[in-house]
């Protein structure tokens, strides 16, 4: 597992720790790693030595770190010039060192650069980026290297223009194709449209890990994670015991989504999928090892119900969701069940003491909490998960699972192969088998988010994706993870 901070803890941190050290050793770790990772980007692209390398750099110490980094590569015999935003408030320390190193200062943008450092800004962001600021990063796409490939552009710290404690990207604002970022990850690095403008992260170690106390912001699961929560059968399991999904899910409308839930709940861990509703004929065709029945009261024993995906809005739908609201397990809401909580009137079944799920998306979401989730995704899913009681899975390139505690996980396998018509029925009818499978509800939204994804981009790569694919590529990418 990897952990994003907060700006406000990674500032205290900081002075923790520069409180034991000398004055500006942290911003040397820095820069000195930046450096390294710069000259290994420039070998692969034709060597360090004669380089051109375009330093942008802003007023604060985000700046500071790039002029010294530029020096380093200034003494390795690469050509630097740095672009100042602010001449009159630039780190005259750093700058120094630059020009002793043999680097120049410039005013314009050069029509040629084979690195580019984004200095304009870091954690010290406020606000979007300055218009001057906002003018040169839009030319920054333009520039060329020398063997006439897109400039290189290693983000320093955040990539400017993206604001660093929600992933939120406002206006303009760099897109790099590294970031290297010191001490540890910031929430940008993690979320929302921000992490898809960071390009690959690498993190530089300055010594701040011990000085970081407290919540991190937000948790990413890695492979390994997954794989050691996954839960698998033993010598004694049996189908019972593995756990028992039950899916209400899908109608004579949309036979489709009791189909794609119940493949993705085929794809889980439980030994046995329930299909309760009026798709049951079509189920059953497709997916012989699961019983059916035509509504929930009809059905047998499970240890959780996944309920919503094409259940339609009508009074049938309206019983389903309260059967399963009453009972005593782990219940999955999802599309059209959330669309019928919206009324409000089942606001009294949602107060149970056993854990809900919501999965929502992003319009589901607005009629749920009455408004859009925003620029702050992960504080507005952490909200909605402390208003249901819920834990919630707020859909998207970098999905959130959101608990009523306030613990933020960001998925990192996100795709935009998923967004496709069903993807979120195979999700829920795999989550709703974990949560069978008593896995706890938050780390049961946090796999099967990450496998759906890998599961994504698995099917990406034999073309266009529809559902079924990304049904079809959850065994191959678990068999991928768990072996
Ligand atoms: N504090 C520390 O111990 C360390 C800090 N480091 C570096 O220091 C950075 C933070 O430095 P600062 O606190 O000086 O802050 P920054 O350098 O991130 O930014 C502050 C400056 O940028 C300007 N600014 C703010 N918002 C802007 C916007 N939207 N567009 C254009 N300009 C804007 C402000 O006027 C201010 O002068 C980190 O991101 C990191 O790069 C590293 O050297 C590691 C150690």
């Amino acid at each position: 597992m990897r952990q994003a901070w907060r700006v406000g803890d990674v500032r205290a941190a900081e002075k923790n720790l520069m409180a034991t050290l000398p004055e500006g050793a942290l911003m040397q770790r820095a820069a000195a790693g930046l450096a390294r990772r710069c000259a290994l980007l420039l070998e692969e692209t034709g060597g360090v030595y004669g380089a051109r390398v375009l330093l942008l750099v802003g007023s604060g110490d985000n700046g500071g770190d790039t002029l010294y980094a530029g020096a380093a590569l200034a003494r390795r015999g690469a050509q630097v010039r740095a672009l100042l935003l602010s001449p009159e408030r630039v780190h005259l320390a750093g700058l120094a060192a630059l020009r002793q190193a043999g680097g120049f200062t410039t005013r314009d943008l050069p029509a040629r650069a084979d690195l580019v450092l984004d200095g304009i800004v870091g954690i010290g962001a406020s606000g979007g980026l300055r218009p001057e600021a906002a003018a040169i990063v839009r030319e920054l796409p333009a520039l060329r290297r020398r063997d006439g490939e897109r400039a290189v552009i290693v983000a320093v710290d955040v990539p400017s223009g993206v604001t660093v404690d929600t992933g939120d990207v406002p206006g303009e604002a760099v897109t790099a194709d590294v970031t290297v970022t010191f001490g540890c990850l910031k929430a940008a690095h993690v979320l929302g449209p921000a992490a898809v403008r960071c390009g690959h992260v690498d993190l530089v170690d300055i010594g701040l890990g011990p000085a970081l106390t407290g919540t991190p912001a937000v948790r990413v699961p890695d492979a390994a994670d997954i794989a050691a929560w996954w839960p698998r059968p033993g010598a004694t399991s049996d189908k019972y015991s593995r756990g028992v999904v039950g899916l209400a899910t899908g109608s004579a409308f949309y036979p489709g989504a009791a189909l794609l839930s119940t493949a993705g709940a085929l794809a889980g861990p439980s030994g046995m999928v329930r299909y309760a509703g009026s798709a049951h004929r079509e189920v059953v065709r497709a997916h012989p090892s699961v019983v059916v029945a035509d509504r929930v009261a009809d059905s047998g024993r499970v240890q959780a119900w996944v309920c919503g995906s094409g259940l339609g809005s009508g009074d049938e739908a309206r019983t389903e969701l309260r059967s399963v609201l009453a009972t005593a397990l782990p219940v999955l809401l999802d599309a059209d069940a959330i669309n019928l909580l919206v009324g409000g009137e089942h606001a009294e079944d949602l107060r149970r003491d056993a854990p809900l799920v919501l999965t929502p998306h992003d319009g589901e979401f607005k009629r749920l909490a009455g408004e859009a989730p925003g620029a702050d995704r992960a504080g507005a899913a952490a909200r909605l998960a402390a208003w249901t009681n819920a834990v919630v899975l707020l859909k998207g390139d970098r999905t959130i699972v959101a608990t009523p505690s306030g613990e933020i996980w960001a998925n990192p396998t996100g795709s935009a192969a998923l967004a496709t018509a069903g993807s979120g029925d195979v999700l829920a009818g795999l989550l709703g088998s974990l949560l069978a499978a008593g896995l706890p509800p938050v780390r049961a939204a946090v796999a099967a988010a990450y496998v759906h994804g890998l599961a994504g981009r698995r099917a990406a790569e034999n073309g266009p994706v529809t559902a079924p694919d990304v049904a079809a590529a959850l065994r191959p990418a678990l068999a991928g993870l768990l072996t």
